[in-house]
């Protein structure tokens, strides 16, 4: 690869520096801020750079460099601007480079003089160039376009048509200098894709277009004798690269990008590329120097300006190609557009029913109010819970919402045993007491069953407990015992009965509430009737579904 600094009135060159240790780097394109400031120091008018454009070592002040920590490579820093440059020695009118190039034409075979003083600017193609209008460039914009391209030999072209710059320079140049662009590269982490060949917008036509510009002139200078037929024209080591375009190429005229006789001016299709979206080609002038040992002949001038024509309209192929595509991306572009006005459109809804919704509910809490202006206290929930009375706290572990879990077991000598499920709410106001409430039901159909609700007291200063319930099977009861610890204790102190009450009538009830040390809540309570003696009837356990 040979690369060329991109400074104005800087001759450094890839190769020719090898001895200064001369580094190449490439323009920060993915770093706007960067950029500008690279662009400012380099005070180049009109030129945009590259992804093929450097600028070498010796503008940046020792301070820009780290080196790597294995093999000691000097590294460019992400944040280094360059700010060495003698922009007051012959800064003419072809500006960057002229004297480069003018040694250059100066060869022998200098076709690329004559080619690069007709070809349109390579600036950034995205950028510069109008589309259906191939324009005739200045000298500077030539100069600036061959600045560039001239710094990729062949080799070069291809290489980078073929594998992700990243690739390139490593693999080419092992152990040189030049890994320290592979590094810059990867630390832009470049790689190639289609905008790095077809820019956006009609930015490719308008490069093709100015390469078409190029071609043309180079054949109304001249009047274009028979094609000969050359042979040797192909064997001609390094001066030209074959056209590579394959029968996969995208262009039509597959057979014309295979058989362009031998031309300085390099255009390479990529090779059968697997992907629609390939980027179609590099455009290489090469160094007149190093690609044309030995004068061109008339002949293969204008053969290579008819090569590069027909290669030049497989670019156009390529281009044409890769619109329907872009016309993909812009209509899903408006479907996503589409989609995220519904979704706006939606969450204003949602938001204008969370409004509503809270108005309805303080309207409710209104009513609420109005219907029982005296009992707002028990029966609004207030956002602030009530505190315990200090009463309850030997019985506060019972606190709390808990489900059956497992279902609970039901047994007696004269039932068939039984399971249930049962829910249990035991909670405070306030005052010296818990509430509770036991709903039963049954484990498949879910219907309700056995249902109790009363009152835990605790006699204060003591362990006492009086437990006060009243059945749906028309029992009301009185229990009373001690808690200790996590465990409450009671017996049957009084039992009183609807007069209709089913029988066998229930004489004696006794019952176990422990926190185990799962932290669940166990029941068991066992009954004795009038036919039965003391037995377990239930056992249960529950787990703290809220606090
Ligand atoms: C302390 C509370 C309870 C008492 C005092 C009580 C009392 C009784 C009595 C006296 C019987 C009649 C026994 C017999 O025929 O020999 C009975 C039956 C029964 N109990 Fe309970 N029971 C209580 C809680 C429950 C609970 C929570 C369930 C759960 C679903 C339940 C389910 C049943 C069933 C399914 C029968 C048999 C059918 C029936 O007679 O309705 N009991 N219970």
């Amino acid at each position: 690869m040979v690369i060329c600094c991109a400074a104005v009135n800087c001759s450094n060159r890839q190769g020719k520096g090898e001895k200064r240790a001369v580094s190449f780097h490439r323009f920060p394109l993915k770093d706007s801020k960067r950029l500008l400031q690279w662009l400012k120091a380099v005070q180049r008018d009109n030129w945009t750079p590259t992804k093929y454009s450097f600028l070498c070592s010796e503008h940046f002040t020792k301070d820009s460099f780290s080196r790597r920590l294995e093999d000691q490579h000097r590294l460019l820093k992400p944040t280094a601007v360059p700010s060495i440059f003698h922009l007051a020695e012959k800064r003419g009118v072809t500006g960057h480079g002229s004297t480069r190039r003018k040694e250059r034409n100066k060869a022998p075979g200098a076709v690329k003089g004559r080619a690069g003083a007709s070809l349109s600017s390579n600036e950034d193609p995205a950028a510069k160039l109008e589309p259906k209008k191939p324009k005739q460039v200045t000298g500077r914009e030539a100069a600036s376009a061959r600045a560039d391209l001239e710094c990729l030999g062949p080799a070069q072209g291809q290489a980078s048509l073929e594998r992700p710059l990243g690739d390139s320079g490593a693999a080419a140049r092992p152990g040189t200098q030049c890994e320290a662009d592979a590094l810059d590269e990867q630390e832009e982490k470049s790689s190639m894709s289609v905008d790095d060949f077809s820019p956006p917008g009609s930015g490719p036509c308008r490069f093709i277009g100015s390469l078409h510009s190029y071609s043309f002139s180079s054949r109304h200078s001249r009047e274009r004798p028979p094609a000969p037929k050359e042979p040797g024209d192909r064997k001609r080591p390094r001066r030209d690269v074959e056209p590579s375009a394959s029968s996969s190429s995208p262009g039509p005229d597959k057979g014309s990008a295979h058989s362009p006789p031998s031309s300085s001016l390099t255009a390479t299709p990529q090779k059968s590329s697997p992907s629609p979206s390939a980027p179609p080609a590099d455009v290489t002038p090469q160094p007149a120097a190093e690609a044309v040992p030995s004068a061109m002949s008339i002949n293969e001038v204008i053969l290579s300006a008819s090569g590069a024509c027909r290669l030049i309209d497989s670019l156009h192929s390529y281009c044409f190609s890769s619109r329907p595509s872009k016309s993909q991306v812009c209509c899903l572009r408006e479907q996503v557009e589409k989609k995220n006005g519904e979704l706006k459109s939606l969450r204003q809804r949602v938001s204008r029913s969370d409004s509503q919704l809270r108005k309805l509910r303080e309207k409710l809490d209104e009513l609420q109010r109005a219907s029982s202006p005296h009992l707002n206290g028990l029966l609004l929930p207030s956002s602030e819970p009530p505190t315990m009375n200090p009463v309850l706290e030997p019985l506060s572990w019972m606190l709390g919402t808990w489900l059956s879990d497992p279902p609970g077991a039901g047994t007696f000598p004269t039932l068939q045993p039984f399971q249930y499920l049962e829910e249990v709410h035991i909670s405070h106001v306030g005052q010296p007491m818990l509430n509770f409430s036991f709903n039963a039901f049954h484990p498949d159909t879910k219907k309700p069953m056995h249902r109790e609700c009363g009152f835990i007291r605790l006699q204060p200063d003591t362990n006492k407990v009086a437990f006060v319930s009243a059945q749906n099977t028309g029992l009301v009861e009185v229990e009373e015992g001690e808690v200790n610890g996590h465990e409450l204790s009671i017996a049957s102190h009084s039992i009183a009965r609807i007069s209709f009450a089913k029988e066998p009538h229930v004489e004696q009830i006794t019952r176990k509430f422990r926190l185990n040390s799962e932290g669940k809540l166990e029941q068991t309570v066992s009954m004795a009737t009038s036919t039965q003696p003391m037995t377990q009837h239930l056992h249960i356990t529950y787990r703290k579904v809220t606090p």
